[in-house]
């Protein structure tokens, strides 16, 4: 059965210290706490590209073309003991916008240096695959994540270090 589909995008703006991103901090529902980039589900029938704009608009107020989004990744995630948590997502990069991110009903933003970002405040996937999204390299990679529901335990990408097939009875 097809996983239901998310977006997200990191914004990049260049800085007097470097390149920079833009994180959210999530006030609220899934990921409460966590740093995220912007992003959200995709609405039926909707394309990944133009859901990346609307949930940029709706979580910081600017507004993005659609041609300004670099699409850098594809994720699967795999909640073996939530189903209902698994999910694919598209994954872009975008450096020209028009506004500026302001803190919205759900996130609070926070600028970050691109090479330095807090990926121990993220969902633990981060750490594996968002720094080289971040440096432009296309992503395609499934995580599998543990009873905890916040631990990449597996993924299908050899250069995590993590194993390459689910730990046994994780599955169901
Ligand atoms: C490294 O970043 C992430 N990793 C993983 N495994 N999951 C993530 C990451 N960033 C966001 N997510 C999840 C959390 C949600 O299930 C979706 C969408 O995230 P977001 O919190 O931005 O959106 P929601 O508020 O849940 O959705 P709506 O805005 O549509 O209500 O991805």
């Amino acid at each position: 059965m097809a996983l239901p589909q998310v977006c997200v995008t990191y914004l990049l703006r260049e800085s007097s210290r470097g390149t920079q991103v833009l994180l959210g901090r999530k006030k609220y529902g899934l990921g409460e706490g966590k740093l995220v980039g912007l992003g959200g589900k995709l609405h039926p029938g909707e394309h990944p590209r133009y859901a990346a704009i609307r949930e940029i608009e709706e979580e910081s107020s600017v507004f993005v073309d659609p041609k300004a989004l670099q699409h850098t990744g594809l994720l699967t995630y795999i909640f073996p003991t939530k189903p209902s948590w698994s999910q694919e997502s598209w994954v872009y990069l975008c450096r020209d916008w028009i506004g500026h991110p302001i803190e919205t009903e759900e996130l609070v933003p926070e600028w970050h240096p691109l090479d330095d970002a807090p990926l121990a405040r993220m969902w633990s996937d981060a750490q594996y695959w968002l720094p080289r999204a971040l440096q432009g390299n296309f992503i395609r990679a499934s995580y599998i994540f543990g009873h905890d529901l916040d631990t990449a335990v597996a993924s299908d990408d050899p250069s995590t270090g993590l194993p390459s097939v689910p730990p046994q009875g994780t599955l169901g």
